[in-house]
C-alpha cells in the first residue's frame, strides 16, 4: 500500500502478510481457492463475504491455527516476515505470539484480571514483577480497560461484562507484543456501545499493530477498514480501498452483497 510521509512523499511499504494462491482444505472439502493478497501493514483490513464463503477460515491460516487439527490443510504461501509460514520449520508457538488472535465469543482464562495477561506474556518472555506490572497497565490503559478495572486486578475475569471481556482478550492479545491482530467478527456478541469502543480501539491499535477483522457488518466494514476483501465460495472476488468497494465495487456479486441484495 502507498502512504504519504511528512513532506508528501510516496512510499511503498513491504507487506505485513503476502498470501499467495493458497487453498485450503478439510480433509477433501477445498474451502480456499487460489487466494493471493497482501495484508498491508499497520491498516485495518476488512473482510466480508456471506456464510461460509472462508473468511475464519483465511484468518486461522494466517496464524497456523488449523495445525491444531487433524485432516486439515493448506499449499500456497503465505509469507510473514521473509518466510512462508505455512512451510516447514516454523515455530507455531512465536508465530502465534506474532500473529495474534481475537474470536467472536469472548473467551477469557478462568483466572484473575492480572493473570490472564500475565499467562501469555510469561510464555515468550522473563519479566521482574515490576515490569510484569508494568506491561499489565500499559495494555489495560491501551484497551481504555484501566480505570474500570484497576482496583480488582486480582478478581475473577469471567465477573467482568461481556464488552469488557473482549477488551481484556485484545490486552491480552497485544501483552505479547505481535505484529499482527486477527479478529474474529470480535463485536457480534456485544451490544451497540461496547462494539463503539472496540471499533474505537481499533483506530488506535492500528497505529502500532496490522490488524485483519472479519466482520458481517457492513457499517463496521466501512468504518473501521483501510481496504477491504469480499469473499464468495472460497474465492477472493475482489480487494480494494474501502471507499471503492462501498462506492463503486467492480463486480456485481461484491455490489448485491454490500448493498444486501444476497448474504
Ligand atoms: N471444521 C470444519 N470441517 C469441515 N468443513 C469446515 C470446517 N470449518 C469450516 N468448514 C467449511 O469451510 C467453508 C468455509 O467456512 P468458514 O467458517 O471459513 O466460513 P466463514 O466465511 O467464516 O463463515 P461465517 O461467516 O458463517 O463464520 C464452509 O463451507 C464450511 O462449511
Amino acid at each position: 500500500m502507498t502512504t504519504q510521509t511528512d513532506n508528501g512523499q510516496a512510499v511503498t511499504e513491504k507487506p505485513a502478510i503476502s498470501v499467495k494462491s493458497l487453498d485450503f482444505y478439510y480433509g477433501e472439502h477445498k474451502a480456499l481457492r487460489n487466494i493471493s493478497m497482501d495484508f498491508a501493514r499497520r491498516k485495518v483490513t476488512g473482510m466480508i463475504g456471506p456464510s461460509g464463503c472462508g473468511k475464519s477460515t483465511l484468518l486461522r491460516v494466517l496464524n497456523r491455527m488449523y495445525d491444531l487439527y487433524p485432516g486439515q490443510r493448506a499449499t500456497g504461501e503465505v509469507v510473514f516476515d521473509g518466510r512462508n509460514i505455512i512451510g516447514q520449520g516454523i515455530d507455531l508457538n512465536r508465530l502465534r505470539a506474532r500473529v495474534g488472535m481475537v474470536f467472536q465469543k469472548p473467551t477469557p482464562f478462568p483466572m484473575s484480571i492480572y493473570d490472564n495477561i500475565a499467562f501469555g506474556v510469561k510464555l515468550h518472555e522473563k519479566l521482574s514483577r515490576s515490569e510484569m506490572d508494568g506491561r499489565v497497565e500499559d495494555v489495560l490503559r491501551r484497551v481504555a480497560l484501566w480505570a474500570e478495572v484497576k482496583d480488582r486486578l486480582k478478581a475473577s475475569a469471567t465477573a467482568l461484562s461481556g464488552g469488557q471481556q473482549q477488551r481484556l482478550c485484545i490486552a491480552r492479545t497485544i501483552a505479547t507484543r505481535p505484529e499482527v491482530v486477527l479478529l474474529d467478527e470480535p463485536t457480534s456478541a456485544l451490544d451497540p456501545v461496547s462494539t463503539a469502543r472496540i471499533e474505537e480501539l481499533l483506530d488506535e491499535l492500528k497505529k502500532e499493530f496490522t490488524i485483519a477483522i472479519v466482520t458481517h457488518n457492513m457499517q463496521q466494514a466501512a468504518r473501521c477498514a483501510d481496504q477491504v476483501a469480499f469473499f464468495y465460495l472460497g474465492e477472493l472476488v475482489e480487494m480494494d480501498s474501502t471507499d471503492r468497494m462501498f462506492t463503486a465495487p467492480r463486480e456485481t456479486r461484491t455490489q448485491d452483497y454490500i448493498t444486501g441484495r444476497f448474504g
